[in-house]
Parts: structure tokens; C-alpha cells; sequence
């Protein structure tokens, strides 16, 4: 079975002539079905653009992306919609929560677009793992920013999508509320086979994935498969001596790119 994300050989390039970034030079990987993967890197590494070419956000300059078995290229804007709202759930820095809703019309939003009947049982047990059974009637501007990401993560999780992408997730979130939540995606992918794809730049977080992938300008550089927090310290600690290296070659005019290969 092809695996839910893949991509081949994806080219993000931003602006044109002297002054253009490649965001991504030519990035292939496949996001196997029931995995948990960490994406992680320095900053500017391309980790955003990675996660927003292969949900389909972003058009990549060149290469190929399959969403749930369905070839990116070409496909409309209401077609992407169509895709995205059958297969794909986010957790974006950006909550994007309605205003007007309360807590739990919010969280089972995505599946009432659908035309979905959501299970009720489901929802009230995501709601209490998250946090926020007390909550449930309020509206996002009578919540706290974490409060508010508990609210994005429990809608990413309640419509049990195949697919989810998450930038950050436990990025606002008190230790044992992040550590709640790790665990919700991590049994998520092994339990319901979801496959889940999380930006991140905190090592404890990306130790409850099952593989972390590094990115250094634009390139996957390496893997860490059974990552431990440790372990994927020093992966970026080291990547990041790379990354500047590299910059500093660059500045100095050499070729060396100081990317691993
Ligand atoms: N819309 C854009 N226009 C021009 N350049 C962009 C744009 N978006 C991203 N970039 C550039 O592409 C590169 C990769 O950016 P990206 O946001 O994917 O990195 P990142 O690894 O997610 O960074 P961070 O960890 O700081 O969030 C950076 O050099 C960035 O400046």
C-alpha cells in the first residue's frame, strides 16, 4: 500500500533571480501509515514549508506530492479542500478556531463540514484528555492561548482523520498538558493507524514520535528512529554546528555546502 504522504524529489523555491531562497532542494520521503514522525531542524531549515508542500498548502516549485493517494499536482483549490477535509486534520500554530462557537462545536466542526455524524463518545473522551471538560461551552476568547491549542489539538484528534499535520502543537502547553498530548497523538498512530507529521524544535516532544527526521537547508539530512530526548539533542546540537558552518562557507565563498548526504 503506498503510504499516505509521499513525497518525491519536492523543490520549494521562494522569489526568483539573485535574491531567491530554496526553502526545499529536492526532498523525497514517504510518511509510512500509523507512524509518528518528527520534523525537526534549525531554524530557516525548511521544516514549515516541508510540512505545508506536503499537506497540500503550499505548491511546490517542483516534484511530486501524494496526499492519501492522490497526486497533488494539478488539483484546484476545491478539489485540495475536498481532499484535505476527507483525509486531513491540523494542529497549526494559528488555531484557527471559530469565534463564535463554543469548545466543542469547534472541535467537532471539521467532521460537521464533512457531513459527518460524529461520535459523541469519542469527543467527550478526547475533550477530557485534552483538559478541557470544564470547558465545553465556552467560547475561544474566554480561553488562554494553551487552552485554545487544547481546543485545536482535540479537533485534530476527535474526527480520527488518516492523516495529521501538527506545527508545534505542545508549543504553548504546561509540561504535563504537552506530555497528555504526545501521548494522545503517539497512541493515535498505533491504536487507530493514523499517521501523524509534527514540526517541532523541542527534543521531548520528538521523543514520543517513533522516527524524527532532521532537515538542514532544505535537505533531510538524517533519521532518528526510537529517538530519545537525548539523543535528538544531540543530533541538532550537531546539525546546527553544520548549518552555521555551511553559512559561514557560503559567506566565505566556497563551495561546501555543509550538509551531510
Ligand atoms: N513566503 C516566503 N517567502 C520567502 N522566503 C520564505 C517564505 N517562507 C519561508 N521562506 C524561507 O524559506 C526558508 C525555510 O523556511 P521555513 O519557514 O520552512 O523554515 P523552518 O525550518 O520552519 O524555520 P523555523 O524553525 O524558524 O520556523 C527560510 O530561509 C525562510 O526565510
Amino acid at each position: 500500500m503506498n503510504a499516505p504522504v509521499q513525497l518525491s524529489e519536492v523543490q520549494k523555491v521562494y522569489g526568483s533571480g539573485p535574491g531567491a531562497v530554496t526553502a526545499l532542494g529536492g526532498v523525497s520521503y514517504s510518511f509510512a501509515q500509523g507512524t509518528f514522525t518528527a520534523v525537526m531542524g534549525p531554524s530557516g531549515s525548511g521544516k514549515s514549508t516541508l510540512l505545508h508542500c506536503a499537506a497540500g498548502l503550499d505548491e511546490p516549485s517542483s516534484g511530486e506530492v501524494h496526499l492519501a493517494g492522490t497526486p497533488l499536482r494539478g488539483l484546484d483549490e476545491t478539489a485540495l479542500t475536498e481532499l484535505r477535509r476527507e483525509h486531513v486534520a491540523f494542529v497549526f500554530q494559528a488555531f484557527n478556531l471559530m469565534p463564535a462557537l463554543t469548545v466543542r462545536q469547534n472541535i467537532i466542526l471539521p467532521q460537521t463540514l464533512a457531513g459527518r455524524t460524529p461520535d459523541e463518545a469519542w469527543v467527550t473522551e478526547v475533550i477530557k484528555r485534552v483538559g478541557l471538560s470544564e470547558r465545553t461551552r465556552h467560547r475561544p476568547s474566554e480561553l488562554s492561548g494553551g487552552q485554545q491549542q487544547r481546543v485545536a489539538i482535540a479537533r485534530a484528534l476527535a474526527g480520527s482523520a488518516a492523516i495529521t499535520f501538527a506545527d508545534e502543537p505542545t508549543g504553548a502547553l504546561d509540561t504535563q498538558t504537552a506530555l497528555e498530548v504526545l501521548t494522545l497523538l503517539r497512541d493515535q498512530a498505533r491504536a487507530s493507524g493514523q499517521t501523524i507529521v509534527m514540526v517541532t524544535h523541542d527534543p521531548v516532544a520528538a521523543s514520543y514520535a517513533d522516527n524524527v527526521v532532521f532537515l538542514v537547508d532544505g535537505h533531510i539530512v538524517s533519521e532518528s528512529p526510537v529517538p530519545t530526548a537525548e539523543s535528538v539533542a544531540a543530533e541538532l546540537a550537531k546539525l546546527s554546528r553544520l548549518a552555521r558552518r555551511g553559512a559561514a562557507a557560503a559567506a566565505a565563498g566556497e563551495s561546501t555546502p555543509g550538509v551531510l548526504t
